[in-house]
């Protein structure tokens, strides 16, 4: 297994390009499956999750081509079987979003059930109960989600709980549907609306784009000659480069995202002491050398403070002046890299979904182990600004969500190498 050496305590300036969501990316490489024509992708980033799900489409006899800037075109005319087997569906979660769309288009799907996580249980009640309120004959076996039916049918649904690629399927799976689906309480994240947004553009009708109510008027084919669909840039990866910037007490500008999608990290960034400045599609933060401030978060759904940088912001706090209090309430589980972060010398205290942060003068570089993918980020983050070396295990998570990441950060002046296994 690769690991990261980073010897820490540069202050990191410069510039980078930011790349696509992955979590924008995957839900759209899942909905070309409702197409019946071919359809390409641009702005994919370089990711393990895209290689996975680039091969789990494959084995499903869909058609790829990628050329050397990481266009995608997908061509799901030539699919074979509606099938995601567990040795894929293990490696990545997002797997699951083939279920939606495969149901609706091709009335079968055979989807395993993801399996544990290391940040929470992460059920699919939600998506299930969904498309059984649609009509589709659902059973669980073995392990696999088996689901059939002539042709789903719009309904209502009021979501019990916001979640993001349970709002996803459920918007695939009503593209389709006979009749108008509308969903409450979706969820609102940038990435759901860049999914609506691709689907719109295959000739599906959705409003509500962006709020918690969508209505979706199924149509009877999804398609267009010649499309071409650019993924939005990843707002987690831009956060935590702005953090790489903050940690270090250095200055950043990230070229390629956008600052809309960012409020409340921005927000926080400020409070922290950072100096933000942005234009229509770059974002650049400055310290100007000084330590971060510690900062209160509470993980929440969009617009909301994301889960998905809770671990960088962490990371920051642990050497930032003052207290941070952090809460995470949308994963149970979410805090794994607080002990590898106390083997660093940081002083945190957790007390059930809250870590209690106060501001150490210096972290010291320490052998940690990633245990997921923004845990491993947080971790990162922590060794760029540790006195010493860190040597980061198992950073095949970070490889999951992070393009090039060692590339990126050498950009910004740090003393970082993959140490191949
Ligand atoms: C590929 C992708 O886009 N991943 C993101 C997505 O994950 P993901 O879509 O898996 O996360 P959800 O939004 O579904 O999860 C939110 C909460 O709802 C619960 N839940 C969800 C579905 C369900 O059927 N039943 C249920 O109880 C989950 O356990 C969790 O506690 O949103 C998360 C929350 O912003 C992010 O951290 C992930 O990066
Ligand atoms: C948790 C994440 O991804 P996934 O839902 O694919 O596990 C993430 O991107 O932080």
């Amino acid at each position: 297994m690769d690991k990261l050496l980073i010897k820490g305590g540069v202050r990191l300036s410069g510039e980078l390009r930011i790349s696509g969501a992955k979590n924008a990316a995957l839900p759209i490489m899942a909905a070309t499956l409702l197409a019946d024509q071919p359809v390409n992708l641009g702005n994919i980033p370089h990711l393990h999750d895209i290689t996975t799900t680039m091969e789990l489409l494959g084995r499903m006899g869909v058609q790829l081509m990628v050329d050397e800037k990481m266009n995608i075109e997908i061509d799901s005319r030539s699919i074979t079987n509606f099938e995601a087997p567990y040795e894929l569906v293990r490696t990545m979660r997002a797997s699951i979003l083939v279920l939606g769309p495969l149901l609706s288009r091709f009335g079968e799907a055979h989807v395993s059930l993801p399996g544990g996580c290391a940040i929470g249980t992460r059920p699919v009640d939600i998506h299930l109960d969904g498309l059984a309120k649609m009509g589709a004959d659902i059973k669980v076996e073995a392990g696999f989600i088996h689901a059939k039916v002539d042709r789903l049918k719009g309904c209502r649904l009021v979501l019990e709980q916001v979640t993001v690629t349970g709002t996803e399927n459920l918007l695939m799976a009503a593209t389709l549907a006979e009749g108008t689906t509308i969903i409450e309480n979706a969820a609102r994240e940038p990435e759901v609306s860049d999914l609506a947004h691709f689907l719109n553009a295959l000739g599906a009708r959705i409003k509500g784009i962006g709020t918690d109510i969508l209505e979706i008027e199924g149509v009877d084919r999804l398609g267009k000659k010649d499309l071409h669909y650019t993924i939005m840039p990843d707002r987690i990866e831009t956060g935590t480069y702005l953090i790489a910037a903050a940690i270090t007490g250095g200055k950043v500008k990230l070229k390629s995202t956008r600052t809309d999608i960012l409020d409340a990290v921005l927000a926080k960034l400020t409070e922290a002491g950072a100096e933000i400045t942005s234009g229509p599609d770059w974002i650049a933060l400055d310290m100007h050398g000084k330590r971060p401030k510690a900062v209160s978060v509470r993980t929440a759904p969009y617009p909301a403070f994301p889960t998905d940088m809770q671990a960088q912001f962490t990371a920051m706090n642990t050497i930032a002046e003052g207290v941070g209090i952090v809460t995470e309430t949308i994963f149970e589980n979410r805090y794994m890299h607080i002990q590898e972060m106390q083997r660093m010398g940081a002083n945190i205290k957790l007390e059930s979904n809250t870590a209690i942060c106060t501001g150490v003068d210096k972290l010291t570089g320490a052998p940690v182990m990633a245990t997921d993918l923004r845990a491993s980020a947080g971790l990162v983050l922590a060794a760029l600004a540790a006195e010493g070396e860190t040597l980061v295990d198992r950073i095949y998570h970070i490889d999951r969500g992070y393009d090039h990441i060692e590339e990126k950060l050498s950009q910004l002046g740090a003393i970082i190498r993959r140490v191949p296994s």
